[in-house]
């Protein structure tokens, strides 16, 4: 198989891990390619995750969530991704540092893999980018709330005042939307996961609704407010500002290695 490795390069540890993992996985008889970032760190010519897409069988990510998340957006067309932990939660990565060389030298294709829920936004009816975790349409300044209309396929569903809004995926219900009091979603359950962020009223509430629904978020303040997709793309909001959310057709397809959804949420956000 083609495995490209794609590293935070941060600090020295995700380093070493790619260098020792790209001779395990040679040995193993896979061809191995660097992302440019790691490349230049060992010397190597580099490859972009935008082209590796189209070449690649696997990406393997030696990092943190925002390192997975990073990746995912960065690939033009989503192929088999598995995250290496090299970070502080590392809920979106499967293996562990010291089992990953064993477990990627033992890969053959067809690979296994769980589909993962994406999602389109859309700013004034031009396509703005993509998100794995959440957008999140929040006020640019501390403390003054926006004021937002809903509209589920074309139909008015809510007007309410918040900081915010968490427009988020089965993915990201356990990322900032379940911090802001939103439900864990079994990642199997295609749906978007509404919260909005310190609500004026509390009739404000999360709500579950089906991916098959075209989501219509609008800005009726004035105020100055920025959206922000997976906590990394952030764009300033003009006034009267119209976000339509939508199911990404293509799917971030993580390599299934038998982590069990429900054993991480245990195991990495109870003991947070
Ligand atoms: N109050 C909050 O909990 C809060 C606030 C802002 C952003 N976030 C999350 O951080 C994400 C960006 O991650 P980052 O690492 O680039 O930023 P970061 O470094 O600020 O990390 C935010 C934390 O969220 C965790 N996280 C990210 N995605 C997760 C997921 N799907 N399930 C469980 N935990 C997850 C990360 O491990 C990290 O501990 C955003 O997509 C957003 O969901 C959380
Ligand atoms: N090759 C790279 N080039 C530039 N930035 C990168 C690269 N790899 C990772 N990053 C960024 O560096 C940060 C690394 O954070 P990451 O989430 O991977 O680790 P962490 O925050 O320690 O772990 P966790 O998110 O699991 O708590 C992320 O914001 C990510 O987008």
């Amino acid at each position: 198989m083609k495995i490209c490795i794609v590293s935070r390069v941060d600090f020295r540890e995700p380093i070493e891990t790619a260098q020792s993992l790209g001779w395990m996985l040679v040995d193993a008889g896979h061809e191995v390619v660097y992302e440019d970032s790691i490349a230049s760190e060992l010397g190597y010519t580099g490859v972009s995750l935008s082209n590796v897409s189209f070449s690649a069988d696997l990406i393997v990510v030696l990092g943190g969530d925002g390192s997975v998340l990073r990746a995912v957006r960065m690939l033009t067309r989503q192929i088999p991704i598995v995250g290496v932990n090299q970070g502080r939660v590392g809920f979106l990565t499967d293996l562990e540092r010291e089992h990953a060389g064993e477990i990627l030298a033992g890969l053959s294709l067809p690979l296994s893999v769980e589909p993962r829920m994406r999602i389109t936004i859309e700013y004034d009816g031009e396509p703005i980018g993509s998100a794995l975790n959440e957008a999140v349409i929040v006020t640019s300044r501390p403390a003054k709330m926006l004021q937002f209309e809903t509209f589920i396929n074309g139909r008015k569903s809510a007007e309410f005042r918040a900081d915010g809004l968490i427009v988020g995926t089965p993915t990201g219900s356990t990322a900032y939307a379940m911090s802001a009091g939103g439900p864990i979603v079994d990642p199997l359950i295609e749906a978007f996961v509404l919260v909005p962020l310190a609500p004026f009223m509390l009739s404000s509430r999360p709500h579950l609704i089906s991916s098959s629904s075209e989501i219509e978020v609008r800005l009726v303040s004035s105020k100055p407010a920025q959206l922000v997709l997976d906590g990394q793309m952030q764009y300033d909001l003009g006034e009267e500002a119209s976000l339509v959310v939508r199911k990404s057709p293509e799917p971030a397809l993580f390599l299934d290695v038998g982590r069990s959804f429900f054993e991480k949420v245990e195991q990495k956000l109870r003991l947070l």
